[in-house]
């Protein structure tokens, strides 16, 4: 049995936990790499974030004759190069992952463990070849992987999920995204943007349904102006059809349709890696989702007790999978790590997140919904914005863009914000800011100046437009 100060499963946001403090310690670090490539350093440089934003933005370029379009100037897109577009995100995502690697190796005090793990005790592994390794201190940081529907043909080379569909050699020209969520969602905008026909589906009415129902139904509804989107249809199989596939759908009536296209996209879920690590044989407490459950201090339980020296972050163990959120936790289990004596919990704040589909959309806080439920309707307050009636908006001779803030009447204070539309995910930043640090409506809308006419008036008009008290000076 080899003995570490610290052990890691999961090179993710797991790799920043080795700080210089580690520096003379040793210290373990497991990943058996991600499945479809093998590569380090986790799902959102390799297969996330990043490279779907690297996608994000030619997509978006090659749109942009049809905004030229409406401020009278005539653009053409002529064509997207595919391989030329995929090999630049990963030429430079790749060389990320290895230099990573590399520097990992390298590292006297660390021992990469390139292989999967599996737990043997709250506290100690086995790899797959057989080695046996205990650490003082632990963390989990195994993720989450794609969840896969259990129908025939499934196993295709056509069939793909987030993991693979961007290495593709060719760009598709007719493709099924399953799903109606965040990965489906960012895909449809990539795929149609660069000029492949999309045809998505969902299990239910809606795309984004969690969303605030204004912003998802806005959402769905533009979204059907740029790609083909049927609702309540599922994958029931696929079939091999040359080279092309065709896919049998079955709708919520029991009818059955067909669809030949190049790929499927599937994007129905991800679930937790707890059970690729063992957690549940190893005592570990989970949620009924599959998520390992931990205390403020991001500690594992097992039976209802932090496990001192135990903790588990990111998508394994949080509901919302968010980078931002699993980067948050990194640092407060790097510091727990680093201070045992003196655990830092993780802070309530509000949690934004962004699809970047086209178009954007971007949210923090509660819905309406959730609010009138909180607070009474009666209390509730909202505003809903539209880019189009301020002034950046008519430069842009913007069509559907909306900025929604929901506050508590009797107080300004804020409770929410739904945005969708061009750079949703930088205007509400203000309002996160803003929810943050405890400054209601009015303070935020009038005790700053607003650069005229910037495209965040979107953002000051919104706030302004609040039914709340009246600011104690103009
Ligand atoms: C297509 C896509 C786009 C996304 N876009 C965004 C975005 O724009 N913004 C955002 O905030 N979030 C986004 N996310 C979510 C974000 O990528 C995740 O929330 C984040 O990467 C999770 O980090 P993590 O450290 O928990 O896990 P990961 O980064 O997945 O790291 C876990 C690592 O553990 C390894 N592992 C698992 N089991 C074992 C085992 N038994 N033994 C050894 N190693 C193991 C895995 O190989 C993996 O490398 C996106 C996700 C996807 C799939
Ligand atoms: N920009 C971002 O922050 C970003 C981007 C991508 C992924 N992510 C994270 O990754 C997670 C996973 O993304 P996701 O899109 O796979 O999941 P999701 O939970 O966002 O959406 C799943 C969708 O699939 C639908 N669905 C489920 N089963 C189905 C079936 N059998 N047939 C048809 N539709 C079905 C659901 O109705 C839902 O619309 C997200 O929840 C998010 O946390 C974040």
């Amino acid at each position: 049995m080899a003995s570490y100060d610290l052990a890691i499963i999961g090179s993710g946001s797991g790799n920043s936990l080795i700080t210089p403090h580690w520096d003379n310690k040793r210290v373990a670090l497991a990943d058996k790499g991600i499945d479809a490539t093998g590569a380090f350093g986790g799902t959102c440089l390799n297969v996330g974030c990043i490279p779907t934003k690297m996608f994000v933005r030619p997509s978006a370029l090659a749109r942009i004759p049809e905004e030229a379009a409406r401020v009278g100037v005539t653009q053409q897109t002529l064509a997207a190069d595919w391989p030329a577009i995929r090999d630049r995100v990963f030429a430079r995502v790749d060389a990320i992952s290895e230099r990573g690697k590399e520097y990992r190796q390298e590292l006297e005090n660390v021992d990469l463990i390139s292989e999967k793990v599996t737990l043997t005790s709250p506290k100690s592994f086995r790899t797959e070849s057989g080695q046996d390794i205990e650490a003082e201190q632990l963390v989990i940081a195994a993720g989450s992987r794609p969840e896969l529907p259990e129908v025939p043909g499934i196993e295709l080379p056509q069939v793909h999920t987030s993991e693979t569909v961007m290495r593709l050699e060719t760009l598709p020209q007719r493709i099924l995204i399953v799903g109606g969520g965040y990965i489906a969602c960012e895909f449809a905008g990539i795929f149609s943007g660069l000029g492949s026909e999309v045809i998505q589906i969902n299990r239910s009415e809606g795309l984004m349904n969690q969303l605030d129902h204004e912003i998802s139904a806005a959402y769905s509804a533009e979204a059907q102006t740029n790609w083909t989107v049927r609702y309540e249809r599922t994958l029931g199989a696929v079939e091999p059809s040359g080279e092309k596939v065709t896919a049998h759908l079955v709708t919520s009536d029991g009818r059955a349709e067909e669809c030949e296209v190049d790929i499927v996209l599937v994007a129905i879920g991800r679930r937790p890696n707890s059970d690729l690590v063992g957690a549940e044989e190893a005592g570990l407490d989970l949620h009924p989702d599959g998520r390992i459950v931990v205390d403020e201090y991001q500690r594992v339980l097992s039976g209802g007790t932090p496990v001192e020296g135990l903790y588990a972050l990111g998508d394994i163990s949080s509901e919302p999978m968010l980078k931002h959120v699993a980067n948050y936790e990194a640092r407060v289990v790097a510091h727990n790590l680093e201070n045992p004596q003196q655990l830092q919990p993780i802070q309530n704040l509000p949690i934004p997140s962004a699809v970047f589909s086209h178009p954007e959309i971007a949210q923090v806080g509660m819905t309406e919904h959730q609010a009138a439920a909180s607070i009474g309707s009666e209390n509730v307050t909202t505003k809903t914005q539209r880019y189009g009636d301020t002034a950046y908006g008519w430069a842009m001779e913007d069509t559907y863009g909306v900025f929604k803030v929901i506050a508590d009447k009797r107080n300004g204070q804020l409770l929410g914000a739904h945005a969708m539309g061009y750079q949703a995910s930088n205007l509400i930043q203000p309002v996160v800011h803003a929810m943050s640090f405890g400054q209601d409506a009015q303070t935020v809308a009038r005790g700053q100046y607003w650069i005229h006419p910037a495209l965040m008036e979107v953002t000051e008009n919104a706030l302004l437009g609040l039914d709340v008290p009246p600011p104690a000076s103009v």
